[in-house]
């Protein structure tokens, strides 16, 4: 079934995403050594008691040496960062992608550092929860879900199918996309939701004093799903919002116009606007279900596994 696809793999950054990843290379038997790097020592020190790795190191410059895959999980503010302290000790053909929810500005970040003799592939999986840390993570993260990968023009095709190999067997499945659509696509599906999570929920919070805590007590299952969404990790989501920046305020401006429709439609007792609205949203929901990709579903992942 599994077999080693890379001799050293070098993981930096072991929060949510780099143990998930950790875990299942662990799990498939992927590579003969794992070298786990991340800022804090204590971080690092917990990756070991949770034996995540076969080595473990405070420099991400000694992570990267001799690495053939290295997978760089960190905030995306912090990718120039990284960039810059792994590029000169980098071993010639390695593949170094990253797992950022933001990919322009990643690529902007880390690409003027990446020697010519290393294959730079960005990518993005397509997974997650609102919880962040090494103990967070889990091994099937990545089962059934997309990975897109947002090459360079000019990227080494063997190179591309040999990372691929690697979230196949991770349970991923592959796409491909320019970068700015990458992030226009993603601002909708992904970061706008948390962006009006975290408002709603701060808007509530903001009302608590008026309600006297009757927003916790009742919280129904909807105003639920948004607080976990607005539990997400801050420094991750400023970093999104800040380095998706114009995607995002696009998206904004048509969500407050919609949003003004609706308001009007509302004020003016239009029901007829409203039907037609919430019956359209529920065929989108209903053609979720319907593609297998509803989370919820027992079926969830399925067709990726049978492959
Ligand atoms: N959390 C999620 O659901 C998903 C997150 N992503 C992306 O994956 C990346 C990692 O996210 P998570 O694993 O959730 O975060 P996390 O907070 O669980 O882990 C982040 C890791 O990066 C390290 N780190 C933080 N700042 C650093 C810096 N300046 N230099 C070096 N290392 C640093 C931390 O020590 C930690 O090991 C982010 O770019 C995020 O956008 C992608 C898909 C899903
Ligand atoms: O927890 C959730 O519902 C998520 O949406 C997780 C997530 C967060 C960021 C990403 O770039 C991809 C997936």
């Amino acid at each position: 079934m599994s077999e080693i696809l890379f001799d050293r793999i070098a993981l930096i950054g072991i929060g949510l995403i780099g143990s998930s990843i950790a875990r299942d290379i662990k799990k498939f038997g992927l590579a003969r050594e794992v070298v786990i790097s991340t800022r804090s020592a204590e971080t690092l020190n917990r990756a070991e008691e949770l034996e995540l790795g076969t080595a473990y190191t405070t420099s991400a410059a000694e992570a990267v040496k001799n690495a053939d895959l290295v997978i760089v999980s960190v905030p995306v503010g912090a990718s120039e960062a990284v960039a810059q302290q792994i590029a000169p000790h980098l071993k010639a053909g390695a593949i170094v992608t990253d797992v950022g929810s933001t990919k322009a500005s990643v690529i902007a970040q880390m690409a003027p550092h990446m020697p010519e003799n290393v294959h730079f592939i960005p990518g993005h999986p397509l997974a997650g929860t609102e919880k962040s840390g090494p103990d967070a993570g889990f091994s099937g993260l990545f089962k059934g879900r997309w990975c897109i990968f947002t090459p360079l023009p000019g990227t080494d095709r063997a190179a591309l199918e040999r990372l691929s190999s690697f979230w196949k067997a991770l349970g991923s499945m592959i796409d491909e996309m320019d970068p700015q659509h990458h992030d226009k696509v993603l601002a909708i599906v992904s970061h706008l939701p948390h962006i009006i999570a975290y408002n709603i929920v701060g808007t509530a919070d903001d009302l608590e004093a008026v309600t006297e805590s009757e927003v916790i007590k009742y919280s129904a299952s909807g105003f639920r799903d948004f607080t976990r969404l607005a539990a997400s990790d801050p420094t991750m989501w400023r970093d999104v919002c800040l380095h998706n920046k114009d995607a995002i305020l696009e998206m904004l401006a048509r969500f407050s116009e919609d949003l003004a429709y609706l308001q009007r439609a509302i004020r003016w007792g239009e029901g007829d606007k409203l039907f037609e609205l919430f019956s359209r949203t529920r065929t989108i929901r209903r053609s979720i279900v319907q593609a297998g990709q509803d989370v919820d579903s027992p079926d969830f992942g399925r067709h990726a596994l049978d492959k």
